[in-house]
């Protein structure tokens, strides 16, 4: 396994003039050795980029990749040593089960005890055991890309797997457990894992780090826990939760703030530089508050709705739009009422120019 270096950019027009020319903007990343890490960002952000750069299928237009300190830039996936899982399964329709599992390690004449030992292991794993002996052709499609899956694990000496979106085509059902288990995998295993997904579900389940993506820049690398107690960027707050963070816009000046033009004492030690700021505060921090509290805002409220595990209010202060999470036997006030909104607090984060300040 390695320790994977990129410090470099990508675009594949042959003379970028501006951002928009490159998939990748200038960046610099380390990924540990040994670490579960997904890579997660809408369409187009450039994560298969980042990925296809990694395994060596793509030479980066500017910089380079190091393998444990050595420069792999123009060196192939063969020899970086990678493994790779794609959207659709890559197997041998005529060849059974186990022998598609085996062929990448008879491919690198490793002794036939050992094929053995390890593909008992990743069948095991993967809940294959029964069908070890069935020929792939005649198998469901996510039974085939669990065997996919096992090909890129089946090798203990690969310097890292890699997967492009590998539960596409898997069903819904099966794609929480197979989550699951490759998390559980990579505990076992220790291999280093690197995963791209656009849904934020597989990647806070899978990934010890989370790489979000937006518009060819890598905005924070972090836990789970991180993303959602302290979004980097206002594109991590948008895009990570359900609903993604509120955003209110405000103008800071010394212990006060203007929250959409109402003036709010900040709390206690939270000095702000002076100018206008964005405030972020995620629906699940959004508290009720009595009428005049310190921090909190007077709004009218357009809906509660009943989600069943929660209840979704949605407020209005001024044209901007809350969305607040609540216990179902919290009660609320109706549609129409007033309801006051606590803003400020030791969950608010505040942004300029989208980066996190404080
Ligand atoms: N071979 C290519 N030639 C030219 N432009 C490309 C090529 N591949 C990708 N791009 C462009 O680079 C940008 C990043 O694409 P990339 O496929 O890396 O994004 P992604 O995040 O993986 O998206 P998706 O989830 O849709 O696969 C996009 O604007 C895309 O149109």
């Amino acid at each position: 396994m390695a320790r994977i270096s990129l410090d470099l950019a990508h675009s594949y027009k042959p003379n970028p003039q501006q951002d928009s020319d490159y998939a990748l903007l200038p960046l610099k990343m380390e990924f540990e050795d040994g670490g579960a890490y997904a890579l997660l960002g809408p369409s187009g952000c450039g994560k298969t980029t980042m990925l296809n750069i990694m395994s060596g299928l793509l030479v980066p237009s500017h910089g380079k990749v190091l393998f444990d300190g050595r420069d792999v830039t123009r060196a192939s996936p063969q020899e970086r040593n990678i493994a790779q899982v794609f959207q659709f399964p890559v197997i041998y329709d005529t060849m059974t089960v186990a022998e598609n599992l085996a062929f990448p390690l008879r491919n690198r004449k490793v002794p036939e005890a050992q094929i053995k030992q390890r593909v008992g292991v990743i069948t095991e794993m993967l809940e294959l055991s029964g069908q070890l002996n069935q020929r792939a052709a005649g198998l469901a499609a996510d039974a085939k890309q669990k065997i996919s899956l096992g090909r890129g694990l089946v090798r203990s000496d690969v310097a890292a797997v890699l997967f492009d979106e590998p539960l596409t085509v898997i069903d819904p059902h099966l794609k929480w457990q197979l989550r699951r288990k490759l998390k559980q995998i990579h505990h076992e295993l220790k291999l280093t894992l690197i995963y791209v997904t656009h849904d934020q579900v597989e990647a806070l389940t899978f990934a010890d780090q989370v790489v979000v993506m937006t518009r060819g820049r890598a905005v924070q690398v972090g836990s789970a826990d991180a993303l959602f107690e302290r979004p980097a960027h206002m594109f991590v707050g948008h895009f990570i939760g359900s609903p993604g963070m509120n955003f209110l816009p405000a103008e800071a000046d010394g212990a006060e703030l203007a929250v959409v033009g109402h003036r709010l004492a900040l709390p206690a030690g939270r000095a702000l530089p002076a100018g206008s700021l964005q405030v972020g505060i995620r629906p699940e921090y959004l508290a009720l508050a009595a009428a005049q509290q310190p921090g909190a805002l007077a709004c009218s409220v357009a809906q509660v709705q009943d989600i069943g595990t929660y209840l979704m209010l949605t407020a209005k202060v001024g044209e901007h739009t809350l969305k607040a999470r609540f216990s179902p036997e919290t009660r609320l006030p109706s549609a129409g009422d007033t309801v006051w909104l606590q803003v400020l607090g030791e969950h608010t984060c505040y942004y300029q120019n989208e980066e996190l300040l404080a």
